[in-house]
């Protein structure tokens, strides 16, 4: 009785702690405008009234509308500075000052521990040091012929669809069948594992989409904020038995690729440098310096496998989804692509990564669709010290930072007529005078995306892959509204036709 008295009390001290934390900073940045909040619980009232993805995602958009380009809300105790402005996010991005992660990647530590995502400091300078080298030039070639087998592999799936339905050509869900392909193609280049059966895939990707929920489920439940209030919670059950699920598929990779090494089923070194550094796959790296260097331990291998397994299939496959989407709906740009591709490589010829190289108007559809359709629309980071925004607003110490990539890449005064798809926007001479923190679908700075050049070549080849073959054609639906999980998707099934040429 006297423990279950303590532990209230000393929840009641806490919360009580987090709310005068919270007022503190509400009165400091009180100047910055913000949407209209409970006095207490400030804009989680709205969150807990509308704790649905997609109207938060409104919710945000409507805010950058009427607030931005910088704005402030909080929840609970916790206040957000949002930024829009290409100067805030260079402030913030570009200098090695505000690297650390908003307590909001705290809500994966479970299952990514301190992976490369998620960690700051020493760890994080440490393990991208160590990472660096698995993205090589030397590397991403070899990948690519993982990349147009699993084309090739996607295109008899695609294939097999049309040919089970009757009546014309059907329309196919593309997020289920893209993320097959992008999932297989990470377990296969940075991990080395190849045929992971359907079933485990399956259960993979399911396990992610509930990570998705239960991350957004804690930003709108005010008590599951405070972790010792949610680990008593249901939904931390729940997500405790979907991070061991994860787990014991990323653990079961590990062995798989150690015991392949060990039996000298496949090559650990894939390349050497002329000063005659290793160049290895990124599982390979890492167990190398596990068992050569003793830098890392099992557990940090862990950390990084599942960053790589996420970060490096959900986000591609929904860039992949949006991409495919916007050319089925604009068929002459779908068409000049199909023409670069065609007056590029020759039709029977597997493309090469030169070949891939050479494709400027296929890259400015690229970048454009990830202007429109940022896989990653929002990151966050904490000030580790005070600065000044743009506006001359005094931002302090400790203050959480929200980047909206999104609204950023859909600001009219940087991109006019901002819905409408053009690739032109990235001709050189319409970038020359944009700024250079204007575009940012990888982030920027120290802390950008390490896999972008894998990414790109991915999509690339997944793009020549499939317009070689096929026609896409439009599902006549309204266009996609979105949410965000861990990453932007579409709300319901994006779906294309795929006619053969
Ligand atoms: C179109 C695909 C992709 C997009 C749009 C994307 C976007 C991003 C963005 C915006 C960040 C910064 C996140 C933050 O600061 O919180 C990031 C970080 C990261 N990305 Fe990607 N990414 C993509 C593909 C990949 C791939 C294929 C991999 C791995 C193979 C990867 C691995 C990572 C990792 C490990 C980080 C953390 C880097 C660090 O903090 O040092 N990403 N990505």
């Amino acid at each position: 009785m006297l423990g279950a008295q303590a532990v209230l009390w000393a929840l009641v001290a806490l919360v009580s702690y987090l709310l005068i934390q919270g007022f503190r900073f509400r009165k400091v940045l009180s100047h910055i405008p913000s949407p209209p909040g409970h006095w207490l619980i400030g804009n989680l009232e709205f969150l807990m009234r509308n704790p649905y993805p997609g109207k938060i995602f409104e919710y945000l958009r409507d805010c950058a509308q009427r607030y931005g380009p910088i704005y402030r809300f909080s929840t609970l105790h916790i206040v957000v500075i949002n930024l829009l402005h290409p100067d805030d996010m260079e402030l913030v991005l570009s200098q090695m000052k505000h690297m650390k992660k908003s307590r909001l990647y705290k809500f994966l530590g479970g299952w990514l521990g301190e992976g490369l995502l998620t960690s700051s400091g020493q760890k994080w300078q440490k393990r991208r040091k160590l990472l660096t080298p698995a993205f090589h030039f030397n590397v991403l070639q070899k990948f690519l012929d993982i990349f147009n087998e699993e084309t090739s592999n996607m295109v008899k799936q695609i294939e097999e669809m049309n040919a089970q339905s009757l009546g014309g050509k059907p329309l196919i869900n593309l997020m289920p069948i893209v993320t097959n392909l992008t999932l297989q193609s990470i377990t296969e280049t940075a991990l080395g594992v190849s045929s992971v059966e359907e079933d485990t895939m399956k259960s993979y990707r399911s396990n992610i989409h509930k990570m998705g929920q239960f991350v957004f489920g804690r930003v709108t439940k005010p008590w599951s904020l405070i972790p010792l209030v949610y680990s008593l919670s249901n939904d931390y059950e729940k997500e405790s038995e979907t991070i061991h699920s994860l787990h014991q598929f990323t653990y079961r990779v590990m062995k798989e690729r150690e015991k392949q090494l060990v039996d000298g089923r496949d090559e650990q070194v894939v390349s050497t440098t002329y000063s005659g550094r290793k160049i290895m796959k990124m599982l390979d790296l890492l167990l190398y310096a596990k068992i050569n260097e003793g830098t890392i331990d099992y557990e940090g291998i862990r950390e990084e496998v599942d960053t790589f397994m996420f970060e490096g299939h959900d986000t591609t496959a929904a860039a992949i989804t949006f991409l495919l989407y916007a050319l089925a709906e604009h068929p002459d740009i779908q068409e000049n692509v199909r023409k670069e591709i065609q007056s590029n490589i020759t039709p029977t010829r597997t493309p090469t990564y030169h070949d891939l190289q050479d494709l400027p108007y296929t890259e400015r559809v690229i970048k454009e669709s990830l202007r429109l359709y940022p896989s990653v629309p929002l990151i966050t980071r904490e000030a580790s010290e005070d600065f000044l925004s743009h506006t001359g607003s005094k931002i302090p110490k400790g203050t959480v930072l929200y980047l909206h990539i999104f609204d950023l890449h859909r600001n009219p005064d940087i991109y006019p007529d901002p819905q409408r798809f053009d690739p032109d926007r990235f001709l050189p001479e319409n970038c020359a005078n944009r700024h250079p923190f204007a575009y940012l679908p990888f982030s920027a700075g120290p802390r950008n995306c390490i896999g972008q050049k894998f990414a790109i070549l991915e999509i690339k080849a997944v793009i020549v892959g499939l317009l070689r073959k096929f026609r896409l054609e439009p599902s006549g639906c309204a266009p996609p509204s979105f949410f965000v999980d861990l990453i932007l998707r579409p709300e319901g099934p994006i779906n294309v036709k795929f006619v053969p040429i």
